[in-house]
């Protein structure tokens, strides 16, 4: 890609350097105990500088850690006790620092089963809450549906997104709403929120032509006899259909060149072509990168900066993105002047999202940052659900004959769905509900608390000690497949416990085990709107096409179940795809199909 270099925004230049912030704690770390051995040594002892007293100065450097990490976590249990709470379980790694913890869960990120890691630790600690304590910080992380209850919504007040969240992703997202803190968020989401409303997410008009065109390209590959990459074209489906409703712009992801069968290598997420990258655009190509990076400082805790000491790795895919958008939003703000000085106002009528955001506010980079937000919260989230939906006709066919069965019926093959009959078919909504439990499309959500030790009820274990400034990471994918609330057959997918009623008030009693939207003031607020996307979408394809084919000798390798996934327990021994997290979830390399067209 190349490399651009652009104006930073001026909400960038007021964000803090990671450098800094890293360079400070290895001065804190390595510099400053030795320095105040030599200097007691010298100054108050009077022993001069010699090997006896470089080597303490050495020594003290280790010492000092260990002295401060044990002092922290005592001074936690005496405040635990004293509030009558439990300490989190701290993870006890072999190296020091737990590094080898971090390693483990670093490597298995790339290479193993989904969030895998995080089940063994969970289940190693005989506990929902834990603390990885990784280079001797708290790190928390938690499939406790009380704790992400409280987090998410009834103890809201005592957390933000914090620091490492800003640090991480600040020069992406700068002001826009995923972003937001205090004032500017409620701002953000009060101006956002009647965009939402019932009224204007329900025209399905904008995902008809998108919708049609990819179904097109599934039926020319099923005519053809070759198998398409379903993850690749539900990400162009999700793209063109957000472009248009958040931008008003038609990107025409789906009429650039598809990757062509057994000619696709491992890309950061799917599939990409071997020889020349028939990539959408630079923009999409950037998207891509930048949530690899980001995620992967995700992995490391607070250490990334370590590896990115001699530059920004974002910085070159940001710089596409923005430069991308600058026009875009330039020209609707030019379109708003120009509605303004001829004394039109449009504001309420907007249906373009930016021509509405635009209405609102005239800070430019506002809009730019806002946009991007809405654009990377609703594109690989709706793919994501959809190539899950799609994966699991191919996997239990009968559950696609029933949902099927009950399309037609309803609807017969050709009648495009409304809002109304999307609420009725009680069968479709089950298998979404089903898809989004078994691989819930963003399933780590991280909370830091404020200043203040908190008290957390948990479900499983005594009311637990939170200690302040702390990161809390909630793992909602593990909770959604825990037997302790769903039953031993919670690894299956079965669309039917949606239908029974038990289920359902047991869900409604205890709403975050299922939270794939999270929950409480942050709530997704594109629920809504992806719902009725993802049905739309789904009622389409099965008017069309009867059944689906995986067609695993299409993958590229490295894609497929390890060998050694076979009779493991849970997913990870019926999965014949391999998913893995990137800012969202998805399927590596792709999963590439046969869609059978019906007749
Ligand atoms: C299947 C589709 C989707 C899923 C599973 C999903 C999931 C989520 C989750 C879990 C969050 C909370 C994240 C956090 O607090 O860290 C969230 C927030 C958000 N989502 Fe979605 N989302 C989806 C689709 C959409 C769509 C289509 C849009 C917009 C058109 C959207 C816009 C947003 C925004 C702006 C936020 C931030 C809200 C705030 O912080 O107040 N999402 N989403």
């Amino acid at each position: 890609m190349a490399s651009n270099k652009r104006k930073l925004t001026s909400f960038e230049r007021g964000v803090p350097d990671y450098r800094r912030r890293i360079l400070q704690a290895l001065a804190k770390a390595l510099f400053l105990p030795p320095l105040v051995s030599l200097a007691v040594l010298g100054l108050i002892l009077g022993v001069p500088v010699n090997l006896l007293s470089v080597t303490i100065a050495a020594f003290s450097i280790p010492l000092t850690i260990s002295a401060r990490s044990y002092l922290s976590e005592r001074a936690q249990d005496r405040a635990a006790k004293s509030l009558n709470a439990t300490v989190i379980p701290r993870v006890k790694g072999k190296w020091p620092g737990n590094l080898d913890v971090a390693l483990r869960i670093v490597k298995s990120f790339e290479n193993d089963y989904v969030l895998q890691v995080f089940a063994d630790i969970f289940r190693e600690y005989d506990a929902r809450t834990v603390n990885t304590r990784l280079f001797w910080h708290d790190q928390m992380i938690t499939m406790d549906e009380s704790v992400m209850k409280f987090v998410s919504a009834t103890g809201f007040s005592h957390f933000e997104k914090g620091i490492l969240w800003h640090e991480r992703i600040d020069k992406l997202l700068g002001t826009g709403l995923f972003n937001a803190e205090g004032d500017l968020w409620k701002t953000g989401r009060a101006i956002a929120r009647p965009f939402f409303a019932r009224e204007r997410i329900s025209d399905f008009q904008i995902f008809e032509r998108t919708a049609t065109s990819a179904l097109d390209l599934i039926a020319q590959r099923s005519r053809d006899v070759l198998p398409i990459d379903i993850q690749d074209l539900l990400s162009r489906f999700s793209l063109d259909s957000a472009s248009e409703f958040l931008f008003g712009m038609k990107l025409g992801t789906l009429s650039q060149p598809l990757t062509v069968p057994g000619k696709v290598k491992l890309g950061p997420k799917g599939s990409i072509p071997i020889e020349k990258a028939t990539k959408f655009d630079e923009f999409t190509e950037a998207f891509e990168n930048v949530a690899v990076i980001i995620t992967r400082r995700g992995t490391q805790g607070d250490t990334w900066p370590l590896l990115e000491l001699f530059g920004d790795k974002t910085e070159d895919s940001i710089a596409t993105i923005m430069n991308w958008m600058d026009p875009v939003v330039g020209r609707a703000v030019a379109e708003k002047e120009k509605r303004k000085s001829a004394g039109v106002d449009t504001a309420e009528k907007e249906d373009v999202f930016l021509d509405f955001l635009a209405s609102k506010t005239d800070d430019v980079e506002h809009i730019r940052y806002e946009l991007l937000t809405y654009l990377i919260a609703s594109k690989d989230t709706t793919a994501s659900l959809l190539t899950f939906i799609v994966y699991f006709f191919a996997m239990y066919p009968a559950v696609c004959d029933r949902l099927r069965h009950d399309i037609l019926t309803t609807l017969g093959s050709e009648e495009p769905p409304t809002y109304d009959t999307l609420r009725n078919l009680k069968y479709l909504r089950a298998v979404i509900n089903e898809a989004l439990r078994l691989f819930p499309s963003a399933p780590l959500i991280a909370r830091t608390s404020l200043n203040t030790p908190l008290v957390i009820p948990a479900s499983q274990q005594q009311a637990l000690y939170f200690p302040p400034k702390t990161q809390v990471m909630m793992v909602s994918l593990l909770t959604h497949r825990s037997h302790d609330l769903w039953g031993d057959d919670a690894d299956e997918f079965r669309p039917e416990r949606w239908l029974d009623s038990a289920t359902t008030a047991k869900v409604n009693a205890t709403p975050f085990m299922f939270c794939p939207f999270a929950g409480g003031p942050r709530i997704c607020i594109g629920q809504e709107f992806a719902l009725n996307e993802a049905g739309f979408f789904v009622v389409k394809l099965l008017q069309r096409f009867k059944s689906f084919r995986l067609a695993p000798q299409f993958q590229p390798p490295g894609s497929l179940p390890p060998a050694h996934w076979a009779g493991k327990p849970g997913r990870q021994g019926m999965e014949k795809i391999f998913p893995a997290i990137n800012f969202t979830l998805h399927s590596k390399g792709g999963i590439w199909m046969y869609g059978d067209l019906d007749g």
